[in-house]
């Protein structure tokens, strides 16, 4: 099993997106593929229970997923460690790593697809952060970033965050903006190559929610090396 955990620069950069592109093609690819959101923060209420809307999206984009899961699932949209803290409901790593490790030997994906919070320096509790949860995992982290001006110094942080805490499994996945100079589109793009592999850039999609509905079927990446990736975890 290769273990693919999605990170990002920051919030809202597009992990939900990316997340539903590559469970997409994976399974399109005819591989079995599993999604988790291990911290929903800001759930929206369906009667009782609270719905994870990045789990959602991502079950709709690819519907041939094996199986789906939401380890914990918070009212407020805030930062983990803050809504654990205000619905009393402490995060404990070695629990989620438990949760996701019995629920990946039940359904035996190929690749399990665990989506962050945040970005990677994101707390989970008062000693404990997105980092440490990827290193516990052993996963091959994806940065998920943009292409657009003021990527270099995000790019950067975040990959140089995840090799000073002992991560070398990474890769990228960047967005495209709605508008950028195709000079310094190709040139962040080129430099955030030589800082880790680019799996994929995908298209500015006007309109798109993450919120709502499902990845367009024309929404297609380009520079799309993921056929061809050599995973090594
Ligand atoms: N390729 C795209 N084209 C157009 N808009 C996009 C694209 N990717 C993301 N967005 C916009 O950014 C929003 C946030 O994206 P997304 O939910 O994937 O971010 P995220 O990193 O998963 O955020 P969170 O930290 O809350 O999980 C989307 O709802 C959409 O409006
Ligand atoms: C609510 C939001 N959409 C995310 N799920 C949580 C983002 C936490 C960000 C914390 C921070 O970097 O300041
Ligand atoms: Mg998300």
């Amino acid at each position: 099993m290769i273990k693919l955990f999605i990170t990002g620069t920051g919030t809202g950069v597009g992990k939900t997106v990316a997340s539903a592109w590559l469970c997409r093609e994976l399974t399109n690819q005819d591989h079995r593929v599993a999604y988790v959101k291990p911290l929903q923060t800001g759930g929206i209420p369906f009667g009782e229970a609270l719905l994870s809307s990045d789990l959602e999206y991502v079950k709709a984009s690819a519907p041939l997923l094996i199986d789906t899961l939401c380890c914990m699932n918070f009212h407020t949209p805030a930062s983990p460690h803050l809504v654990a803290q205000e619905e009393n409901r402490p995060i404990e790593l070695s629990q989620l790593i438990d949760k996701i490790d019995h629920f990946s030997q039940e359904c035996k994906p190929d690749f399990l697809i665990i989506e962050g919070a945040g970005g990677i320096a994101v707390p989970i509790n008062d000693t404990e952060e997105m980092v440490d949860f990827c290193k516990a995992l052993k996963a091959h982290a994806i940065v998920v970033s943009s292409t657009a001006l003021g990527t270099l110094n995000h790019s950067k942080l975040t990959i140089n965050y995840l090799k000073q805490h002992g991560l070398d499994q990474i890769s990228t996945i960047l967005m495209r903006p709605e508008q950028e100079l195709k000079l310094i589109e190709d040139d962040n793009l080129l430099r955030i190559a030589q800082m880790a592999p680019n799996l994929a850039c995908l298209p500015f999609y006007s309109g798109l929610d993450s919120e709502k509905g499902s990845l367009p079927t024309d929404f297609i990446a380009s520079n799309n090396n993921l056929q061809d990736f050599k995973w090594t975890t």
